[in-house]
């Protein structure tokens, strides 16, 4: 199949776990994470223009097609290269908006990746995770591809490989601002960091979730639900909050058991990106 006529995976991530340890100058934090994929997501559909333009076929509600991440990607790689391409741009989109699942990180990894590939730019994996920093903290990792733990803002990487797993992953309707989190009062900053090699499964809890389960109570009553399954945790900064099965059949069986007015999804752990 032609490169042009494919869907491009923009699979889900989720924190493992997220401690705040400190704070930039310029305000952004100072994060230890794991970050794994998840076999869920969005997909991505490229198709080629004459007229030079970069056109959204699939506008998102209430986020205007020039500030899409998948747009403002496809215009930051035109300006890091001096490609002149159109194109246009379908993505279908599974991935909660502002469900700390990484989504629309992803989906501009994803256009970066394939547009690097269909313009024939031959950008590194470094020089495209450069470009996805000035679009968001989360899009570095979709580009590095691999699980790892993460440091910095969560763009200096150091891979791992946690054992197969599988994920019941709970998506409360609500969206949390990611901003909303990080400003607030109540967050506390001062988690001691570890050693990168200090990382266990299971391991540290989420520093955002006592945030959001104060600002959002539909987070905490669907992690008192996990509960019952396990340590269940938020991702990134909410508002889907997960927990660990060793094997399939069982996430299955939590799923099926969840009462009206829950919605959630089961999804295997991935150590590599699909595009990887
Ligand atoms: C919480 C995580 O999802 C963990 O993976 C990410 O750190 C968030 O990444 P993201 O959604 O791509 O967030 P961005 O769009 O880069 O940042 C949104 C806002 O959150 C704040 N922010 C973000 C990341 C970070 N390490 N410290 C911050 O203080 C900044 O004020 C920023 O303006
Ligand atoms: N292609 C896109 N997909 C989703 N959201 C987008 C996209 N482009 C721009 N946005 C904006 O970005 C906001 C955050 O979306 P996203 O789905 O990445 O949140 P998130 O899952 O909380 O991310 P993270 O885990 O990185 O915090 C949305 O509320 C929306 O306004």
């Amino acid at each position: 199949m032609n490169d042009w006529d494919r869907d491009w995976p923009a699979p889900a991530k989720i924190n493992l776990f997220l401690h705040v340890v400190g704070r930039r100058a310029d305000g952004y934090h100072l994060l230890q994470t794991v970050f794994r994929f998840l076999d869920f997501g969005d997909t991505i559909r490229c198709e080629p223009r004459s007229d030079g333009r970069i056109a959204l076929a699939t506008p998102l509600p209430g986020v205007p097609p020039e500030t899409d991440l998948t747009v403002r990607a496809a215009t930051a790689l035109r300006a890091a290269t001096g490609a002149t391409a159109g194109v246009t741009l379908h993505v279908d989109k599974r991935l909660p908006m502002g469900g700390g699942l990484g989504g629309g990180s992803s989906d501009a990894a994803t256009t970066l990746m394939a547009l690097n590939r269909l313009w024939r730019t031959g950008l590194d994996s470094s020089a495209l995770q450069r470009i996805g920093l000035g679009l968001g903290a989360d899009v570095p990792i979709f580009v590095h591809g691999r699980t790892a733990f993460a440091e910095g803002i969560g763009e200096r990487f150091t891979d791992l490989v946690p054992p197969p797993a599988w994920y019941l992953v709970l998506v409360p309707a609500v969206a949390v601002p990611t901003l909303e989190i990080f400003r607030s009062a109540q967050l506390r900053r001062d988690t001691p960091a570890i050693a990168d090699d200090d990382w266990r499964p299971g391991f540290g809890h989420n520093d955002l979730e006592a945030v959001a389960c104060a600002l959002y109570p539909e987070v905490a009553r669907h992690l008192d639900w996990l509960r019952h399954y396990g340590e269940a945790r938020m991702s990134g900064s909410g508002a889907c909050c997960f927990v660990e099965f060793a094997r399939e059949p069982e996430a299955r069986a939590a799923l099926a058991a969840l009462p009206p007015g829950m919605k959630g999804f089961v999804a295997a752990g991935l150590d590599r990106h699909p595009l990887a």
